[in-house]
């Protein structure tokens, strides 16, 4: 077996800003300026080239002013205004999941790019709603945030199992960690928020569909908050039988974790391993773990909103995942949500694709 380090991709904010034509630069605002959304508007802000960021919103009218204020732009104070706002050319969406219907649909219809964080929608029904919309539309308007994609790593792994040179993939076995979880963060939300990243790698990975799910519940940590069963052991399986397992584990008490390791007919891979530098003192010897996604994921996002504004920048909107993949996701959540309620085995549908 051969071992490679992972490769990042950090881009220069001088020289990434270099040779564009200001006249050009995509008008950005910034719906939703919590954790992630203060990360996504300083990104924009300081690093994607391209992009101009001119306007945050937010339910949380404080907020928006301040996040307003530290980046010198517009504070709107209506988000479905900032929407259609004929001063803004783009959106990002970084509000709660139960919000983003509404708002990508707004957008649609007012035939604006939207880079929506993941998830799509928090339900199977209404990521279709939005699946469909943009087919009528006839145009891709909508990239979901499924950043691992952009991860060097993940990408190449799925080079590896499209060469075909370690045979066909048989097993995924994923583990995914946090430290800790936000308050009233619960078991559908472990699910729909955090699962679901796996769902889309195992779709981006091997390329095929997943036609089923179970969950298994084994005993809590003591950290688990009520209303949370943490961790949970998943089994997914794809189309030509691949097994996909992930250990989601989200109150370790002390770092963030994402691994992936691929068995295949005659080789195997490992991804997401502790890297960097490794120190040696009178304490002893180790290296660091990052303490979270912004941290163990920070080139993916940065690679993700530069794809993305250059993408809306030539006319074509999205590079990267789409509503479909949104949509697909969001049904395997749902049935996983029902395998932990029944501790059934429960197969995904995901009928004709517009
Ligand atoms: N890709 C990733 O790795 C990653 C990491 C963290 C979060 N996320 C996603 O980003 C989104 C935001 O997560 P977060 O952790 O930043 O949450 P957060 O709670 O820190 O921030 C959400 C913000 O949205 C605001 N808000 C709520 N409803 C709104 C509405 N209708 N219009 C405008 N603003 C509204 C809230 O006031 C808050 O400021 C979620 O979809 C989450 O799943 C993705
Ligand atoms: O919203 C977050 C985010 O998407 C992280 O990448 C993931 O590790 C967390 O589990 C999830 O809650």
């Amino acid at each position: 077996m051969s071992t490679s380090s992972t490769p990042t991709t950090t881009l220069d904010p001088d020289s990434a800003r270099q040779g564009y034509d200001r006249d050009r630069l995509v008008r950005v605002a910034v719906l939703g300026v919590g954790m992630m959304g203060q990360d996504h508007a300083r990104r924009l802000a300081t690093l994607t080239a391209g992009a101009e960021l001119v306007a945050v919103s937010d339910v949380d009218v404080a907020r928006t002013d301040a996040v307003a204020q530290e980046f010198g732009v517009r504070a709107i104070h209506d988000p479905r205004a900032a929407v259609t706002d004929p001063e803004v050319d783009a959106l990002v969406i970084a509000t709660p999941g139960f919000t983003h219907e509404d708002l990508v649909l707004l957008a649609l219809d007012a035939g604006k790019p939207v880079l929506c964080e993941k998830p799509l929608t928090t339900s199977p029904e209404t990521s279709r709603r939005i699946v469909e919309r943009e087919a009528e539309l006839g145009r891709q308007l909508v990239q979901v945030g499924f950043m691992r994609r952009f991860d060097a790593g993940y990408q190449q792994l799925r080079a590896l199992i499209a060469s075909g040179d370690h045979g066909a993939p048989l097993f995924l076995h994923c583990a995914h960690r946090n430290a800790t979880t936000p308050p009233n963060f619960n078991s559908e939300q472990l699910m729909l928020d955090s699962v679901v990243h796996e769902v889309d790698v195992t779709r981006y990975l091997t390329g095929e569909e997943v036609v089923a799910i179970r969950v298994i519940a084994p005993r809590s940590t003591a950290q688990a908050p009520e209303g949370l069963r943490d961790p949970q052991f998943v089994i997914m399986e794809t189309e030509s039988g691949i097994l996909v397992d992930v250990e989601i584990f989200v109150n370790t008490t002390f770092g963030y974790e994402v691994r992936t390791e691929l068995v295949a007919e005659r080789g195997q891979a490992r991804i997401g391993l502790p890297e960097g530098m490794v120190t040696q003192s009178a304490q002893g010897w180790g290296g660091s773990i990052p303490k979270d996604f912004k941290e163990r994921f920070g080139a993916a996002y940065d690679t993700e909103f530069q794809r993305w504004i250059d993408a809306v920048r030539n006319g074509t909107n999205v590079d990267g995942p789409g509503v479909w993949d949104g949509y697909a996701a969001a049904a395997v959540c749902a049935a996983g949500v029902r395998s932990l309620r029944t501790g059934e085995r429960v197969e995904v549908d995901l009928g004709p694709r517009p």
